[in-house]
């Protein structure tokens, strides 16, 4: 299996290989609380929060400003990095990889409308802008979001995967059928020869309509599998040359397992399990265990509950990073934005209906009951954090009518037609009903996504901070919260509050990337223009 970054030229002379920009960045601080050494960039920040407690005579709430002094540290040599896609050959895999080889060789095709080159929109790291400040004029000044931070680009990615299918990523282009034909022609080559390295396969999770698919199989004990992919991991690393590997979890959409105590509570009963080859490990889970002992960063991309307790525990103890669920790409993307329109402009959702069918393989798994219905599960929980923070039109556990439908077209392949209605009540008991429309190829949603998710992932391994009670700097917490922009229900530290707001979640990216260089966070207050002078 050759990586994408080792491919020649190819044969219809496209453009040289043009290599990314890791590491660069847009500014520079000037500021003494932020320090550029040789092989970091160190900041002093003040955090600075509200703390709120209630009087216990008077009933009265009570808000303290409160300053926590953390120290971040950024290491900027980002080095030579690896993205392993489990279900390389499936519809966003093959599409990626596609799309970031016609980036990396500068490709343009012809359509109908003329020559299109190829770029990255829709990823929030590439084609998205950060407001820096403002310049002598008070002029707002912005610069890409990947260059807040050094960060890996795309087009240095070393590419690599598995697949239960054995096509090359070639000819999976083309049964994907999402990318222009005469883009597909010129990069079919190169395509061709990637070939996805065999999987683990266990029926009972995924649709059975799978099955048909599955002739690039690794035999053997679950313990035998693991240590398996662990060897394709150091494998992969070592024939590239890397310096990490990120790990992310593109295959189909698997039914939820059982989390039973003592199977998959705890990292010890985890591996027992595994050992034992207990029927409940999925092969997900198999390949988020086998990412962590590889001290690969993990990632759920996927709605069914891979990173069950055990998972975590394991994580938590050989600080490796994980993230999930299942990639935020249309209906719900939009969803965790107009919900929170709705609700903070104090209107009030009464019942928000989501139908989509689509044709592509994943439709096909989805048509099955048990995969639907970890679907479901991960679509019906966004507008939770919205509605629970508005009193005002909720009351405790009253919640909007939320329907989820999904359905298998084939003939319209992976070009998904999503309808949404959202009805909702406004002032003096009026209804108001907004119904969207929302047709698109979605994996040309999902892959910018994966790009997101594994550029936050690949900073997040050289990060550090420390505050006055570590002695030493610490890794941030294993599960990546950070990820949530990108996820439709997000994973989060045991504890700690699941946020699903899109302005929310991009504003807490945004915010602690300026920490990390020492800035404090854009609060749109623009005072400098509201004041007399
Ligand atoms: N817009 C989107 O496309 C979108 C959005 C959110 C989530 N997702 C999720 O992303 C996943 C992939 O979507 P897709 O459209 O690429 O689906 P797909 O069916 O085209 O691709 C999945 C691939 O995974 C492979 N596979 C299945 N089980 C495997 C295993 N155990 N090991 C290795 N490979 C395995 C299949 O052979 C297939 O090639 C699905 O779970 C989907 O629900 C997709
Ligand atoms: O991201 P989103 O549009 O809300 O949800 C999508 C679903 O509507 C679609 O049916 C499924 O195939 C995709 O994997 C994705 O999960």
């Amino acid at each position: 299996m050759s990586p994408i970054n080792n491919l020649s030229n190819t044969a219809n002379g496209a453009a040289s290989t043009a290599e990314g920009n890791s590491g660069a960045t847009a500014f520079k601080v000037e500021s003494p609380n932020v320090r550029y050494t040789d092989d970091s960039i160190e900041s002093s920040y003040s955090y600075d929060t509200t703390i709120v407690s209630r009087d216990a005579s008077s009933g009265q709430l009570k808000a303290k400003p409160t300053q926590v002094q953390y120290q971040f540290r950024t290491k900027t040599h980002v080095g030579r990095v690896g993205l392993m896609m489990v279900g390389w050959g499936g519809n966003n895999g093959s599409t990626l990889t596609a799309s970031i080889l016609a980036n990396k060789k500068g490709i343009s095709w012809e359509t109908r409308k003329g020559t299109q080159t190829a770029n990255y929109f829709g990823s929030l790291m590439m084609a998205s802008t950060v407001k820096l400040g403002v310049d002598e004029q008070l002029k707002d000044v912005y610069v890409p979001f990947n260059q807040v931070v050094p960060m890996v680009h795309p087009n240095d990615v070393v590419i690599g995967g598995w697949d239960i299918n054995s096509a090359n990523i070639g000819d999976a282009m083309r049964r994907a059928q999402v990318l222009p034909v005469d883009l597909q022609r010129r990069v079919y080559d190169d395509l061709a020869q990637l070939k996805p390295l065999p999987s683990v396969y266990y029926p009972d999770f995924i649709a059975a309509n799978q099955e048909e698919r599955a002739d690039n199989l690794i035999g053997g004990t679950k313990q035998e599998q693991l240590d398996h992919l662990r060897q394709d991991i150091r494998n992969f690393k070592q024939a590239n040359g890397l310096d990490r590997v990120i790990i992310m979890w593109t295959a189909n959409t698997e039914r939820y397992a059982d989390l039973l105590a003592g199977v998959n509570d705890t990292a010890d009963n985890l591996l027992q399990a595994i050992a034992d080859g207990h029927e409940e490990v999925s092969p997900s889970t198999l390949f988020a265990v086998a990412s962590i002992l590889e001290g690969a960063p993990f990632v759920n991309g996927s709605p069914q509950n891979t990173l069950v307790p055990g998972v975590i525990d394991l994580a938590e103890r050989e600080r490796s990073f994980v993230g999930g669920d299942d990639f935020k790409s249309g209906q719900t993307k939009i969803k965790s934005v107009l919900a929170e329109f709705l609700v903070n402009a104090g209107i009030k959702p009464l019942a928000i209906t989501s139908y989509n069918h689509l044709g592509n393989n994943d439709g096909h798994n989805l048509s099955a009951p048990a995969q639907f219905r970890s679907k479901e599960i991960s679509k019906s929980s966004v507008v939770d954090d919205m509605v629970g923070a508005n009193n005002l039109l909720y009351k405790k556990g009253e919640h909007p009518d939320h329907t989820i439908v999904i359905k298998y077209v084939p003939s319209v392949g992976d070009s998904k037609r999503a309808l949404d209605e959202y009805v909702s009540e406004i002032f003096m008991g009026g209804l108001n009903t907004i119904s969207i429309y929302n047709t698109c190829e979605d994996s040309l949603l999902a892959s910018p996504l994966i790009i997101d998710l594994f550029m936050m992932t690949e900073l997040m391994t050289r990060v550090s901070y420390r505050t006055a009670n570590d002695a030493d700097w610490m890794p941030f917490h294993s599960v990546l919260s950070i990820l949530s922009y990108m996820l439709k229900a997000p994973v989060v530290p045991p504890n700690t509050p699941v946020v699903n707001a899109l302005a929310k979640q991009r504003m807490a990216m945004e915010n602690i990337l300026r920490a990390f260089v020492g800035l404090a966070p854009n609060n749109e207050m623009l005072l400098e223009h509201k004041a007399f002078h």
